[in-house]
């Protein structure tokens, strides 16, 4: 398999995925595109990937080709709905907070090691969690790695927290033999898994993103491996977002549940914190 092409188990689906370039959207970009592209290890020719990471004056965006109706996914924490999410209506109410277990000024460091688009992250951030954010996708992980810093250097050190947010080299839990070696300088009080669930809802149901971010990332159907993984290099606990009526992860029974409106928190805990 050529470099840079990946196979479909990087991405837990069953069929070799072409891999997403990162292009230029206007030629005066052209010499910035390649050098991101290059940072990432993002091809900069079309690949005939479905989807592309476009790089506009505003910053990165993912396009869906064959959804030209879609606009393009641009993850900015800065400013519309996540925003507020995460400084007015996030918080100690979160129930991925909740699930965390943060009470009395304890505030556990956490490997979100399923990031996606950062958002639980950089919810147990702003609520005073240490986040290293771990994500597989090597297209998803450059929207990420971007749109953190963006969201650091916007508010500078007005919000202490994000400064400590830290997007791990693209990756997986899974791609370690010893997981616990690799994380021995920094190990996670909890690990936080929320990996790709196979949709079974009409997908006019699904936001517009999910949807986005469910084609390109496929069913991750390795997810059950991630639980083992999770509870070797947790020191405390493991916590893992299902859907509201979805089977435990590997079948594993959680000590404790948290529910929200459609989803419920597997709490796995191997000693208090
Ligand atoms: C449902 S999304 C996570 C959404 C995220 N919690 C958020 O708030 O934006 C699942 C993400 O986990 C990633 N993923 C799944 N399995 C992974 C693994 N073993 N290692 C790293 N990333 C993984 C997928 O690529 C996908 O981006």
């Amino acid at each position: 398999m050529p470099r840079g092409w990946h196979s479909a188990s990087a991405y837990g689906i069953s069929s070799v995925s072409f891999p997403v370039p990162l292009l230029a959207a206007e030629p005066e970009l052209q010499a910035a595109a390649a050098a991101l592209a290059s940072e990432f290890t993002l091809p900069t020719v079309d690949t005939g990937s479905n989807f592309i990471l476009e790089l506009t004056r505003e910053g990165l965006q993912l396009r869906w080709r064959s959804k030209p109706e879609y606009q393009p996914l641009v993850l900015d924490y800065t400013r519309g709905k996540q925003a507020w999410r995460q400084q007015l209506g996030g918080g100690r109410q979160e129930a991925v907070v909740r699930a965390l277990g943060l009470g009395k000024g304890f505030r556990p460091k956490v490997l979100d090691a399923t990031a996606g688009l950062g958002r639980d992250g950089l919810i147990l951030a702003h609520a005073g969690c240490e986040v290293r954010l771990l994500e597989r996708n090597p297209a998803i992980h450059a929207l990420l790695h971007q749109a953190v810093a963006h969201l650091q250097q916007f508010h500078g050190n007005e919000h202490w927290s994000y400064q400590r947010v830290l997007v791990l080299p693209a990756g997986s839990l899974l791609d370690h033999e010893d997981a616990h070696a690799v994380f021995a300088d920094w190990q996670p009080d909890a690990v936080y898994l929320d990996p790709m669930f196979p949709e079974r809802e009409k997908s006019a149901a699904v936001k517009k993103d999910m949807q986005m971010l469910q084609q390109l990332v496929g069913a991750d159907l390795d997810a059950d491996g991630l639980l083992a993984a999770a509870l070797a290099i947790a020191k405390c606990r493991v916590v893992v977002k299902r859907p509201a009526k979805a089977p435990f992860l590997a079948g594993q029974t959680p000590s404790s549940q948290i529910a929200s409106k459609k989803h419920r928190f597997d709490v796995y805990i191997k000693q208090a914190y």
